[in-house]
């Protein structure tokens, strides 16, 4: 009797007039937590392939590239006529669905031969802190998330209490540990990422890690225990000497690089009356109060600029795919006339 409830209440909850939102977001989770829910769900879904955690990209003939969804059928007619077990479709990893109801998965064949895979895709594997810059959205978060899980399970393999193999579930939503009944699920580590102004000026600095002449908004890690207010004043007291008077919540990314950061953007003010930098030079190799003119140059710089010789470095920031590039744009528009 159980059988036919279990199956009532699928059909049922999904037949119900929820938004489609709604009834989306449901039908995600039942993926994610049913493992036979997950399974029907493969059996159709959308699958996009990595290779030792580098997304899979085809190139139109415009030169637009794509992060291509293969159906599951067509993935395993590729692992077939590689020779390799169709049971790999099991490692695939649930990251989203769409609005049409489609999940969708990643899955990563780092043991198959790159180029025989590619060859039969019609593809490049291309390393995500260069395929990232390439896509628009929303392919370039979705690879970016389809990386961070992949890359989650390959470095959660062991309960880091007890040393034992950890076991996923199906759409790889957690990991458990069977002797330690510890129960991980992926992480992302919270940053906050601060514009400063002082009403006229914006204060941004750069890492000596970053490229010639680019300058970004100020990030620093949660430390354990703290929150987001508290994070980005400490951040400001230590890298740049300033205290901040006011906060105000902008949006927030999952960044990717170098692992999982959960990015929540703010602006802050600080007193006009006291802008002196006294910079950690430490943590940054410069910091700097930038016009509204300059800012709106930087803005317009869209490829890194070439170094000429003997010709001053050019000031320039992040692309806009990176959420420092929205905040600084808001900032400029906020103040322009
Ligand atoms: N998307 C964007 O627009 C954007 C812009 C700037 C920085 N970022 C990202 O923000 C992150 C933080 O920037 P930051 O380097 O200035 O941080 P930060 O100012 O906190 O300094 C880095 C230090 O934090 C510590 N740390 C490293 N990883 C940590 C973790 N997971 N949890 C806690 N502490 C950790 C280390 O001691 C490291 O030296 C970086 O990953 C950077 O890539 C993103
Ligand atoms: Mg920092």
């Amino acid at each position: 009797m159980l059988q036919p409830l279990k199956i009532l209440f699928r059909t049922n909850w999904m037949s119900r007039s929820y938004s489609s939102y709604v009834s989306r977001m449901r039908y995600l989770n039942r993926i994610k937590e049913d493992d036979e829910v997950c399974q029907t769900a493969l059996q159709s879904g959308d699958i996009f392939l990595f290779h030792k955690l580098a997304p899979l990209l085809q190139q139109t003939g415009s030169g637009i590239y794509q992060f291509p969804a293969l159906q599951a059928e067509d993935v395993k007619g590729i692992l077939e006529n590689l020779g390799e077990d169709k049971e790999m479709m099991k490692d695939s990893v649930l990251i989203n669905c769409t609005k049409q109801n489609k999940a969708q998965f990643c899955l990563d064949v780092g043991s198959i031969e790159q180029s025989a895979v590619e060859n039969l895709c019609g593809g490049t594997f291309i390393d995500l802190r260069k395929a990232f810059f390439l896509l628009r959205e929303p392919e370039a978060p979705l690879a970016s998330r389809g990386q961070a899980l992949l890359r989650w399970h390959q470095t959660n393999v062991f309960c880091s209490s007890t040393g034992q193999p950890t076991h996923r579930n199906q759409s790889g939503s957690q990991r458990v540990c069977l002797s330690s009944g510890i129960t991980y699920y992926p992480k992302m580590s919270p940053v906050v990422i601060t514009l400063v102004s002082d009403g006229k000026r914006c204060l941004l600095g750069r890492q000596a890690t970053f490229p010639q002449g680019m300058y970004s908004a100020l990030a620093g890690f949660c430390d354990m225990g703290e929150t987001m207010e508290e994070t980005l004043c400490r951040e400001i007291a230590e890298e740049v000497g300033l205290e901040v008077e006011s906060i105000r919540y902008s949006g927030s990314q999952h960044w990717p690089f170098p692992q999982s950061s959960l990015m929540v953007a703010c602006h802050a003010t600080v007193n006009p009356d006291n802008t002196q930098i006294r910079l950690d030079t430490m943590e940054l190799e410069d910091a700097r109060w930038f016009s509204l003119e300059e800012v709106q140059e930087a803005l317009k710089i869209k490829t890194p600029p070439r170094k000429n010789e003997g010709q001053p470095t050019v000031f320039w920031v992040p692309p806009n795919h990176a959420i420092a590039n929205r905040l600084i744009q808001e900032w400029a528009n906020q103040l322009q006339p």
